[in-house]
Order: C-alpha cells, then sequence, then structure tokens
C-alpha cells in the first residue's frame, strides 16, 4: 500500500477558486469520495467569539468509551447535540446525552454559516470535541455508523489551536467498490493520482467537509502534538437519518 503523504495544499487534483478569503480545496480520493477544505471559513475575530463561549458554556465530559472490549477514558472531551426526535447516536459503547440546539444558540449561527457555504445540506445533529492540549487526540476511525446512512456528509468546524487531520485509506479488502470503478483512465501512476493518505492543517475558523464514500473508504485522526499546548474545539456536524 502506498502511504505517500501529500500535503492537501500541494495535490494536483485540487480545484481552486476565488484566491483569498472562502478559497475551496477539493480534494478528490478516488472511487467517488471527497474531502472540501475551506481554510478560512469563518471570520477570525467571530471565530474567536464562538471559541470563548463554546469553551465556557459547553458541559464538556470525558467518557469512557470501550475498545476492542476495552474500557479507557476517551482521550478528548465531548458533547453532543441534536434535534428533537431523532433516534439515539452510540459509539465505542457511549450513548451520549443530545443536548438542544436551543441550549446553546451560537451554534445555530454556526449551523446557518455551514448550511450557506454548502448548498443542499441538512445537518440536525453535531458531536462536539475538545481537545485541551497535545495529548488529546482521535485515533484511527471512521464515522460510518448506519443511522448517518451509506454517504453521510460529515461538515466539521475548528477553532483554536491549529492541528493535523489525517486520511488514511482502508485496507483493499474492505473497499467495496467494483475494481475500476470512479477511476478515470490516466497514464500518470495510481500514488500520484490518489495517493492513499492526506493530511490537512485545520486552522482556527476552517471548515472541512467529508463527503461521497469517505466514510466507508477511508480512516480518518487528529494525531496526539507535543508542541500542540493550547486547546482546540472542533464541531462535526451531521445528518441523521429519520
Ligand atoms: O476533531 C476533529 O477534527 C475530528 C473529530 C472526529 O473525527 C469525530 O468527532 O468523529
Ligand atoms: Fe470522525
Amino acid at each position: 500500500m502506498n502511504l505517500a503523504f501529500r500535503a492537501a495544499s500541494e495535490a494536483a487534483e485540487h480545484q481552486r477558486s476565488d484566491g483569498g478569503k472562502g478559497r475551496r480545496v477539493v480534494v478528490d480520493l478516488g472511487n467517488e469520495s471527497q474531502v472540501v477544505h475551506v481554510p478560512r471559513f469563518l471570520l477570525f475575530e467571530d471565530s474567536w467569539k464562538y471559541f470563548d463561549y463554546l469553551n465556557k458554556h459547553i458541559p464538556w465530559t470525558r467518557p469512557t468509551i470501550r475498545v476492542f472490549g476495552r474500557s479507557h477514558i476517551q482521550p478528548r472531551e465531548t458533547c453532543y447535540v441534536a434535534s428533537a426526535g431523532l433516534p439515539g447516536v452510540a459509539y465505542s459503547g457511549y450513548k451520549p446525552h443530545a443536548y438542544s440546539w436551543d441550549d446553546y444558540p451560537p451554534l445555530k449561527d454556526i449551523l446557518d454559516a455551514v448550511h450557506k457555504a454548502l448548498p443542499g445540506s441538512s445537518f440536525n445533529s453535531l458531536l462536539l470535541n475538545r481537545y485541551k492540549g497535545g495529548n488529546d487526540y482521535v485515533g484511527w476511525h471512521s464515522d460510518d455508523e448506519k443511522l448517518y446512512g451509506p454517504t453521510p456528509e460529515i461538515a466539521s468546524v475548528s477553532f483554536g489551536c491549529d492541528r493535523e487531520f489525517l486520511l488514511k485509506k482502508k485496507p483493499s479488502k474492505k473497499f467495496q467498490g467494483k475494481k475500476g470503478e470512479g477511476e478515470r483512465p490516466s497514464k500518470r501512476p495510481k500514488m500520484i493520482e490518489h495517493p492513499d493518505q492526506h493530511s490537512f492543517m485545520l486552522k482556527h475558523g476552517s471548515l472541512l467537509l467529508m463527503r461521497g464514500y469517505t466514510q466507508r473508504d477511508w480512516f480518518h485522526s487528529v494525531p496526539k502534538r507535543a508542541k500542540a499546548e493550547a486547546v482546540r474545539i472542533n464541531l462535526t456536524f451531521r445528518r441523521v437519518l429519520e
């Protein structure tokens, strides 16, 4: 498996538009999986206001989760917000309490901005994460729970400390796309066309969207970083199917 790394901003398949603010980088992962990165999604000052609000008002908890049959304290803090009447979400044996959007009105403003930036999207739930320093992380996983459907869109907004977000292709035996499907014929070697790992620096006020078959075919993670001392808050907006 090719594990060559390539910074998102350098990949040849990126489409760039709108040179400065609002610039979007679309990364085609192959086989109908895509990531869209908007490095300057929210205004810098607004983003600090949201950061301060969320840091102070969200009831952050560090739940016990189960990984490969063993209990662990989750290596980051978390909270969950969802529209009324949705089926409950569970991950790693943990069922978070669903708070209401009305409990934290600024979240509705961020949700509106996300909907505006991504026409056609309609998110109804939000998983929040707080990384208190470089020792907090999220390990390799995919958000492929059935209640999000086969091709979930997940929109991730980041505040505070810059952290690296990695994507790694799942082993090919789990690869469910038909052979050759979605691939453009190319004379260039596949590893250049679609590398098996990607890295994004998720900065304060940025937006990252995963879509298509990204959850089925790829893992993602935010690894530990010794030098990241400051707090990072990340919001992942999702749509639970009703
Ligand atoms: O913090 C991030 O950027 C990613 C969080 C994540 O992958 C998740 O909550 O499922
Ligand atoms: Fe995730």
